[in-house]
Formats: C-alpha cells, sequence, structure tokens
C-alpha cells in the first residue's frame, strides 16, 4: 500500500463529485424530494407515499438526472412518457420533472454556494503530488459549473460528467463505461486505476468495470452497503487514506 492508502499497481484516481468532492449530494437529494413529492400529492392526493432518504439512495443516489426520475418511479410502478429535454419544468414527463428538479438544484447553489471537502481537497492534492493522475467522473451534467464554484477544477485533469457521456452516447452508473473513459483518456488500463464513490450505483460501476480498487466513501451511514456493492475499503472522509491524517 502507498501512503494514499491505495495498491502500489495504482496510478490514477478516479473520483466522483457529488457527495465525493464536493457538499452537493445533499443539495441533490433535498431537491429530488421537493419535486417528486410534489408530484405524488398532486397525483395520489394527501396521503401520498413521500420520496425518502432510502429512496434517493437505492434509486436516484449517482445516475443520470433522466435515468433517477425513470428509476424512482418505476419503483412506485409509475411510469411517464419521456417527453423531449425542453419541457417546460411543469410538465409531467420523465424531462419535465428532470429540468423542474434541475432549476431548484441551480437555485439552491446559488444560494448557497458550493463547498469541496477538505479532506477530499487535501487527498487530491496529495495524489497529485504522488504523481498521480486524476479525474473527476460524474452523472451530473452541471459537474464543471460546481468544480469551478467550488475552486477545485484545476485538480483534475479529465472530466468526464454527464454531458461528455451524452456527447459520447455512454451508459450512466451502475454501468462502468464513464469510468472505462475517464481511465482510457488519462492512459491508464482499469485494473490501474482506483475509484471514489459515495453512491451504491458508482459501487457498482466500479466493480464492473474491474478497476484496480474501489474505495467507498461513508456520507450516508451506509457503510455495510457500499461494502456489498463493492468496496474494497470504507472511509468517512479521504483524510483517513492519508498516512499522516489527523
Ligand atoms: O441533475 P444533474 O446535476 O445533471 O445531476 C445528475 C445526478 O448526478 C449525481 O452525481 C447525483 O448523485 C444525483 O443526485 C444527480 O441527480
Amino acid at each position: 500500500m502507498t501512503r494514499l492508502g491505495l495498491p502500489d499497481t495504482v496510478h490514477a484516481c478516479l473520483f466522483d463529485m457529488d457527495g465525493v468532492l464536493t457538499r452537493t449530494a445533499t443539495v441533490h437529494a433535498a431537491a429530488w424530494k421537493e419535486t417528486f413529492d410534489a408530484f405524488l400529492s398532486r397525483r395520489d392526493g394527501a396521503d401520498f407515499r413521500p420520496f425518502d432518504a432510502t429512496d434517493y439512495d437505492r434509486y436516484v443516489d449517482g445516475m443520470p438526472r433522466a435515468d433517477g426520475v425513470r428509476t424512482f418511479l418505476a419503483s412506485r410502478g409509475i411510469h411517464l412518457p419521456e417527453g423531449s429535454e425542453d419541457d417546460p419544468p411543469d410538465r409531467d414527463t420523465v424531462h419535465g420533472l428532470g429540468n423542474r428538479k434541475n432549476a431548484l438544484v441551480l437555485t439552491k447553489i446559488q444560494e448557497l454556494g458550493v463547498e469541496a471537502f477538505p479532506g477530499s481537497v487535501r487527498y487530491a492534492r496529495a495524489a497529485r503530488d504522488a504523481g498521480l493522475r486524476r479525474a473527476v467522473v460524474s452523472s451530473s451534467a452541471n459537474c464543471q459549473a460546481v468544480l469551478a464554484a467550488a475552486g477545485i477544477e484545476d485538480l483534475f485533469e479529465v472530466r468526464i460528467d454527464g454531458i461528455v457521456a451524452a456527447e459520447r452516447h455512454l451508459p450512466g452508473k451502475p454501468h462502468p463505461d464513464t469510468f472505462l473513459a475517464a481511465a482510457h483518456d488519462l492512459g491508464t488500463p482499469p485494473g490501474a486505476a482506483a475509484v471514489f464513490e459515495d453512491a451504491l450505483a458508482g459501487m457498482e460501476a466500479g466493480r464492473a468495470g474491474a478497476f484496480g480498487f474501489v474505495v467507498g466513501v461513508n456520507r450516508a451511514d451506509q457503510a455495510e452497503e457500499l461494502r456489498r456493492h463493492g468496496a474494497d475499503v470504507v472511509v468517512d472522509d479521504l483524510a483517513e487514506l492519508l498516512e499522516e491524517a489527523p
């Protein structure tokens, strides 16, 4: 193991963003809840079953926006028309709901700003200083703006996000393709790359891509679930992986 807490064979780090690098997973979760609860209450009336934290972890977290809408609604036996990507936010289609949620995310981010996890910034800098290659692999179409708002854009050499994935027709997490594309762009074989993820869908992507090491970042009190979905190690903060972590 190196002093980064990784096997010696690992030469590249592939970091998820929301919940791993930045404190934005909670912003997404809150926006999804507001969107789905409004939709469900209109549909089912006052005694509707609300969207909860388990729904977020299982059906939405880590996935591209439209996949999150489809997967959660399917878990409730609901199937909406796809609509089109520019559907207005009040249209009950997959893209309409996704656009409603995105408007809420953007408002919240503008109001609250974006904070990077200090332990993750410290870790990414240590990886850079140790000569490891570094990529961000996020399902979010807002990835570049969020990295810039957090002031950490320069730490990463490659970015595969929701926009790049759509351009390259890459299926999102839990499929491994976005992580594989990042490893490829860094010139690193998957077996020599480590995946850093907080979402169960991301863990599955790490396992499916046969990466050299998968680090589960436990931000939602789900250490066991992360292990079950493929984590080689689970930490509460990336700084724990550094030898001199306080
Ligand atoms: O809606 P965006 O910003 O494109 O993000 C898509 C998804 O990105 C993932 O990183 C988040 O875990 C999800 O909650 C989010 O829905």
